[in-house]
């Protein structure tokens, strides 16, 4: 009877009680007491509960989690209830640590270190490792597990364990739940309710996560849009957006500490010198300080020198980190290190995916701060830039002396032709600022300008010609003069603040020419040509010309209200735009077909605009309306800097236009004629049809046509002249040794 005994198993029981029902029911009511009835029915009661567990769950993992502590207090809340559904007897939480290392138990809110994570030991481990769910029957038999579940070694029972994994991959648990052999075993829809609990939890918790993420994201938002607003209004310096990056992604992964080092690419060094030292201002904010700067070699690992550093100097322990470089594409400009995660005892996938996206902010903040001081400091250099060229540009005292002393000259010592078209400054350089002057108060009255400050003003822009063969001072001389005299020519056609504007204009058209041309610059590529894309040299000889207006001393138009001043700058800036000769044939060709359909009329500012324009290029060319002897001499000069300018190209391997070309020397006569024909006398002609007092400049280019054509014509008769001599010569030649034969 004893060894039959011994061979019932928990099914033979279960069975026979099936079919002698009576059996039990005898059993509970006569040996079992009410209260353990009581609660038995308790138990029982609950067990429809079953179709609720999802609902519960939903609603369990639906509160808002902070921190990891608090994920593990939700899963033992849940594990709780579904254990009570399948009837099990134990479950336990296991929680990864140390990297995934080692587990530890997780209960009533507090952890238990428990063992390493390595299969031959326990379920638990062995299911941390794998990171697969395992169901073992009776695992006191199984030879895999020798020290069993939480639960010791020798607990006979089923073990259903399971990983719990979020969708991130990030491992967070392990759950263990048993059942004591004398109960029935899981049943096969057990197993799925706790399969599917685990399930739901994993992504609720994920859920959950995301949400954290979300609100970090909004902080995250603010913290941009207050960094922006800092960069943009305030322009804030390199020390706020490093603190503000250091607090925020702090805020951002619940770091402990933090520290931000900067990439010195000039010594291939790291350096930081704003350091976290746990100091919190009133706010609970991070306060944190600046000190000297640590450096050290770029290829050094930050985080060892952050250990060695942490360990040694503030007794502060690194047990976790996560390190980010801050970079754009281009460039990496610092590192940003994480300390020690308060949520956990690692940092999660989700620290570093939120952290990832937020580097991309904080490189941008960096390199906007870097470029604002970089401009800053460029600024700054430009302005000292400025300060020695003024110091250099502007006419000394000394220089000053006699002109201030004797502004005009004598009347008997002022060329006779000065008011004439055919005045030329060849003989006169260096009385041309006392005539500028005299020109001036003919034009205006010795009231209209203070004569000390227009005697440094023309000194000045004297001073800032170059010395190039044709576009210099004398040039610049010229211009203004003719200019004048189209001016005194055309009466009650210009106001006194057009006449103004239009002579100032006038003299410091070609101001700081370097004697090259546009396509000079834009071929070459030269900064002036990056500067300015159109009309690269009458862009700086605007700018250069304002530079001079406004240095003290030499503003001239300092008299003017801020309005007339803007407006004189804007004739200015017109009058000298229109010496570029690329404009010149559109506007010619404009305001030659309203004369002809009759439609032209000073009055209409468009109309007036245009005119101005073309009497400014009339003035430009007025050497081809000087008499022959001065035409001769500054085509000479005009010629040699447009060879300066071909020497230069050819040297730097590209060909020369033929009109730049020193071997071509002996076209500048036919070149003179096509420039006539193509250029210059549609010019006057029409100038003349708009304002009638230039009519001694078309007549004067047409005489040096007639000059240039006679030069032409001389040059083909000597020509044939020396080939006829040549041709003679060789018949000469010829006809001797014939006669010698
Ligand atoms: N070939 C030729 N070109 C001239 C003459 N006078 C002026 N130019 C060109 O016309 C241009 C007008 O603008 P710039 O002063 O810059 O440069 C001038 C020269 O390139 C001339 O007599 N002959």
């Amino acid at each position: 009877m004893n060894v039959l005994i011994r061979e019932l198993s928990v099914q033979d029981v279960r069975n026979f009680l099936i079919q002698n029902p009576e059996v039990i029911e005898s059993h509970l009511l006569y040996n079992v007491t009410t209260d353990a009835l009581e609660s038995l029915l308790t138990k029982k009661r609950e067990r429809p509960l079953l179709q609720l567990t999802g609902q519960i769950l939903s609603k369990k993992l639906a509160c808002s989690v902070e921190s990891d502590q608090q994920i593990y207090e939700r899963i033992e809340e849940l594990i709780k209830i579904v254990s009570r559904q399948v009837d099990a007897d134990y479950y336990t939480i296991y929680v990864p640590r140390k990297n995934l290392t080692e587990l530890c138990i997780y209960r009533n809110g507090e952890f238990f270190e428990y063992g390493p994570i390595v299969k031959g030991q326990t379920v638990a481990a062995h299911v941390a490792f794998d990171k697969q769910p395992l169901f073992v029957e009776n695992v006191s038999m199984d030879p895999r597990f020798p020290k069993g579940t939480g639960h010791g070694g020798n607990f006979e029972g089923d073990v259903l364990c399971l990983p719990v994994i979020l969708p991130t991959d990030d491992f967070i648990a392990v759950v263990e739940i048993v059942k004591n052999e004398l109960k029935h075993p899981f049943n096969t829809s057990e197993l799925k309710l706790i399969n599917t609990c685990l399930g739901w939890m994993a992504a609720c918790i994920h859920e959950n996560g995301l949400r954290r993420i979300m609100s970090a994201q909004e902080t995250l938002n603010d913290f941009l849009l207050e960094s922006t607003k800092h960069m943009f209004i305030e322009m804030t310096s390199i020390d706020t957006v490093v603190q503000n990056v250091m607090t925020f992604t702090k805020e951002l992964v619940n770091a402990d500490r933090c520290s931000l080092f900067l990439v010195d690419d000039e010594n291939n060094e790291l350096f930081a010198d704003i350091f976290d030292e746990g100091k919190k201002d009133e706010n609970g904010r991070p306060l944190l300080s600046k000190k000297s700067k640590i450096r050290f070699d770029k290829n050094k690992g930050i985080a060892g020198f952050v250990l060695r550093k942490g360990s040694v100097t503030t007794g502060y322990k690194t047990k976790n980190i996560l390190c980010m470089p801050i970079a754009t594409k281009s460039k990496i400009h610092g590192v940003v290190e994480m300390i020690n995660s308060i949520r956990s005892d690692h940092f999660s996938h989700m620290d570093e995916h939120a952290l990832q996206m937020f580097a991309v902010y904080c490189a941008l903040a960096l390199h906007y701060c870097r470029l604002f001081n970089l401009l800053a400091q460029q600024k700054a250099q430009y302005r000292v830039a400025m300060e020695v060229i003024q110091y250099h540009s502007v006419c000394t005292e000394e220089e000053m002396e006699p002109l201030l002393k004797q502004p005009l000259l004598p009347p008997e010592e002022i060329p006779p032709d000065l008011t004439t078209y055919y005045f030329s400054g060849f003989h006169f350089s260096n009385v041309l600022p006392q005539l500028f002057i005299q020109l001036v108060v003919d034009m205006f009255g010795r009231e209209s300008f203070e004569i000390p400050k227009l005697c440094r003003f023309v000194l000045t822009v004297r001073k800032n010609y170059r010395q190039v063969t044709y576009h210099n001072w004398l040039h610049g001389f010229h211009v203004a003069h003719c200019v004048w005299c189209i001016i005194d020519q055309s009466p009650d056609i210009f106001s006194d603040f057009e006449k103004m504007a239009l002579v100032i204009a006038g003299i410091c058209h070609d101001v700081d020419h370097r004697g090259y041309n546009n396509m000079y610059f834009q071929k070459l590529n030269l900064p002036l040509a990056s500067l300015y894309s159109t009309s690269v040299m009458e862009q700086h000889h605007y700018k250069q010309t304002v530079f001079i207006l406004h240095t003290k001393g030499l503003d001239i138009f300092s008299h003017l209200s801020a309005s007339e001043y803007k407006d004189m700058l804007e004739l200015i800036r017109e009058a000298i735009m229109a010496t570029d000769l690329a404009l010149y044939f559109g506007n010619q060709k404009s305001i030659a077909k309203s004369v002809e359909e009759g439609t032209f009329d000073l009055a209409d500012d468009n109309m007036r605009k245009k005119a101005k324009a073309l009497m400014m290029t009339g003035a430009d060319l007025c050497a081809i309306c000087k008499p022959w002897a001065t035409q001769k001499r500054t085509v000479k000069d005009l010629y040699e800097e447009f060879f300066m300018q071909g020497d230069e190209e050819k040297k730097l391997g590209f060909d020369p236009i033929p009109m730049m070309d020193r071997t071509k020397q002996d076209q500048i006569p036919q070149q003179q004629i096509g420039f006539m024909d193509f250029i210059c006398i549609p010019l006057y002609n029409t100038l003349n049809s708009i304002l009638p007092g230039t009519k001694p400049l078309i007549e004067a280019c047409c005489e040096n046509r007639q000059c240039w054509m006679e030069v032409v014509e001389r040059a083909k008769e000597e020509k044939q002249t020396i080939e006829e001599e040549k041709q003679r010569k060789e018949e000469s030649e010829e006809q001797t040794e014939e006669r010698n034969d």
